[in-house]
């Protein structure tokens, strides 16, 4: 099926995740290449209201179950509607976000298990996954001060979660990376925005470099 690349981003609040990733369409756009850049969850209506509905800080009384069936059924919408048909069309898809979030917030930081999570997921999915994740790694710490620091950015409720929940977060990706490693690549994100853009087009090169 697949005649386009997909690309993921993945880390903890505040990373710079979406920084990074709207440069590098920049940049790839200015030198040619087709590119679709979306989210998670989100990118297509269907998929922005189930966001609403599960970042909603007064939706307190979410399970985690419910919590992780929502993001899958967001993912499913916006692969068919979106990532999917873009692929086939040949864009190099980068996506803010994809299953491996499911798999660290819910999976590991909920403690509903990275397996049990990973099968609903399957479910959506199709075994459609990233040829490139790449997570950015920082300090929880760090990031949640990132985004305090610069107010625009709206608090969800997955942001409410104390300290100790975002730790347990970060150690699912750096499990993640074990798991996966010629899938997930690591970016050190705690530098500074032009060398975290650097680490992230030197690991995207060998990827697309035949794509233009
Ligand atoms: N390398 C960096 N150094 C300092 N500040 C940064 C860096 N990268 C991003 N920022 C700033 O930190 C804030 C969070 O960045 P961004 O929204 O890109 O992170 P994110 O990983 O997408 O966050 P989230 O997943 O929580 O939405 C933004 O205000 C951004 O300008
Ligand atoms: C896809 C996905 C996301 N999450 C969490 C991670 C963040 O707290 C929010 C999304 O907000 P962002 O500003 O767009 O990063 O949702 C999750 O827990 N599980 C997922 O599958």
């Amino acid at each position: 099926m697949e005649k386009g690349i997909f690309i993921t981003a993945e880390g903890p609040e505040g990373a710079g995740k979406t920084t990074i990733m709207n440069m590098l369409a920049e940049s790839l756009e200015s030198e040619g290449y087709n590119i679709k850049l979306t989210r998670e969850p989100g990118g297509i209506e269907i998929a922005e209201q189930i966001r609403s509905v599960i970042l909603d800080k007064s939706n307190t009384k979410m399970d985690s179950k419910t919590e992780a069936l929502l993001y899958a059924a967001a993912r499913r919408q916006h692969l068919v509607e979106k990532v999917i048909p873009a692929l086939e069309d040949g864009y190099i898809v980068l996506c803010d976000r994809f299953v491996d979030s499911s798999l660290a917030y819910q999976g590991y930081a909920r403690g509903l298990g990275v397996d049990e999570v990973l099968s609903i997921n399957e479910f959506a999915i199709e075994k459609l996954m990233p040829a490139l994740t790449l997570y950015f790694d920082i300090e929880p710490e760090k990031g949640l001060e990132r985004i305090n620091i610069h107010k625009g950015r709206e608090v969800n409720r997955l942001d409410l979660e104390d300290l100790a929940f975002h730790e347990k977060v970060r150690e699912g990706y750096l499990q993640l990376q074990k798991r996966y490693p010629q899938r997930i690549k690591n970016v050190n994100a705690a530098k500074s925005v032009n060398e975290v853009f650097k680490q992230a087009q030197e690991l995207l090169k060998p990827l697309i470099i035949s794509k233009k």
